[in-house]
């Protein structure tokens, strides 16, 4: 696929800017504080009309099944929620690194919701695809809406926001990290007290899971500090991305060949607080 192709859909990435974990539910799901900021960095999806109820994925993302993917999830979970049985082809190009703390399968799932809703005449509204997109995972309903946001409960709660947009330089670890894996450490710190937006500083921020994840996968560790030597690194929801924010693009670059001369791969992005999803969708343009 390329990019000069009209009927493309980008899913972009997501930062968590800071990540705090205040305290868990009943059902052992954390209650978060967290910051969610997109990226101009997107997987590409393509959607093409069946005449048949078939669901059919194309997809560069090996060691994922078509039934498992989030994609095929988000478009019957749609359907079930209309009574449709409409079929579709669709195609993703995965560009961003999965299980990376970037969110890709969630926005992903995000913009399929989207797509389909336009493509089989569904007339859903922001809210119905996002309450939809909820039982896919806490992180959809904010791709769903596509404005940075502060987010609370299990990260479904969303207040919009307008931090910096600043260019970052993301190392990827060659490493995957379970989200579950983190969560369920007796380590993590999970009572950290809640704070406010007024009193939040957008530029600094920490992750509550950052010691659980450089004690568990050492090679996030050194990310960490390889990117400290330019910027103040963070890590992104529970990694293994790592990123550090820069006013210039050229300071972010610098950044980032640096940290590749010692043999870490990675890219640079731009914070958007609208989601690129937006200049794709006739709705919401505002
Ligand atoms: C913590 C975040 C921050 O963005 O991490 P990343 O996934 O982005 O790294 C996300 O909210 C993650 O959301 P998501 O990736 O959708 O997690 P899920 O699949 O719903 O949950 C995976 C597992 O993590 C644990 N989990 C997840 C979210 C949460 N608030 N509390 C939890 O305890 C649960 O054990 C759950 O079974
Ligand atoms: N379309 C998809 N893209 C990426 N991962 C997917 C997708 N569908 C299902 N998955 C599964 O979800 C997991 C988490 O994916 P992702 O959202 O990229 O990471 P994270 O939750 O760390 O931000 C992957 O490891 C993969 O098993």
């Amino acid at each position: 696929m390329s990019e000069g192709d009209t009927g493309l859909w980008p899913a972009p990435a997501k930062l968590n800017l800071f990540l705090h974990i205040t305290g868990r539910r009943a059902d052992g799901y954390h209650l978060l504080q967290t910051v969610f900021q997109f990226l101009d960095r997107c997987d590409l999806l393509r959607f093409e009309p069946r005449g048949d109820s078939e669901l059919r994925l194309h997809a560069n993302l090996p060691g994922v099944a078509a039934e498992d993917n989030l994609i095929i999830r988000a478009a019957q979970r749609l359907r079930a929620h209309v009574g449709s049985r409409q079929g579709a082809e669709i195609f993703l190009d995965k560009r961003l690194p999965a299980g990376g703390g970037l969110g890709g399968g969630s926005s992903d799932a995000a913009t399929t919701l989207h797509a389909l809703n336009l493509l089989w005449g569904l007339d859903l509204d922001e809210d119905a695809l996002a309450d939809i997109g909820v039982g896919l995972g806490a992180d959809v309903p904010v791709f769903v809406r596509g404005r940075a946001a502060w987010a609370e409960g299990v990260g479904e709660k969303l207040t919009a926001v307008d931090p910096p947009e600043p260019w970052y330089a993301v190392l990827v670890p060659d490493c995957a990290v379970s989200t579950a894996a983190v969560f369920q450490d007796p380590e993590l710190t999970r009572d950290t007290p809640p704070t406010t937006i007024p009193a939040f500083s957008f530029r600094g921020g920490r992750n509550d899971c950052e010691s659980v994840v450089r004690a568990r996968f050492p090679v996030v560790g050194q990310a960490l500090d390889a990117l400290s030597a330019h910027g103040q690194a963070r890590l992104t929801g529970t990694g293994a991305c790592v990123f550090a924010a820069f006013d210039e693009r050229e300071s972010a670059m610098a950044a980032l060949l640096a940290c590749e001369r010692a043999g870490w791969q990675g890219f640079v992005a731009r914070g958007c607080n609208r989601s690129p999803l937006f200049g794709r969708l006739p709705i919401n343009s505002d």
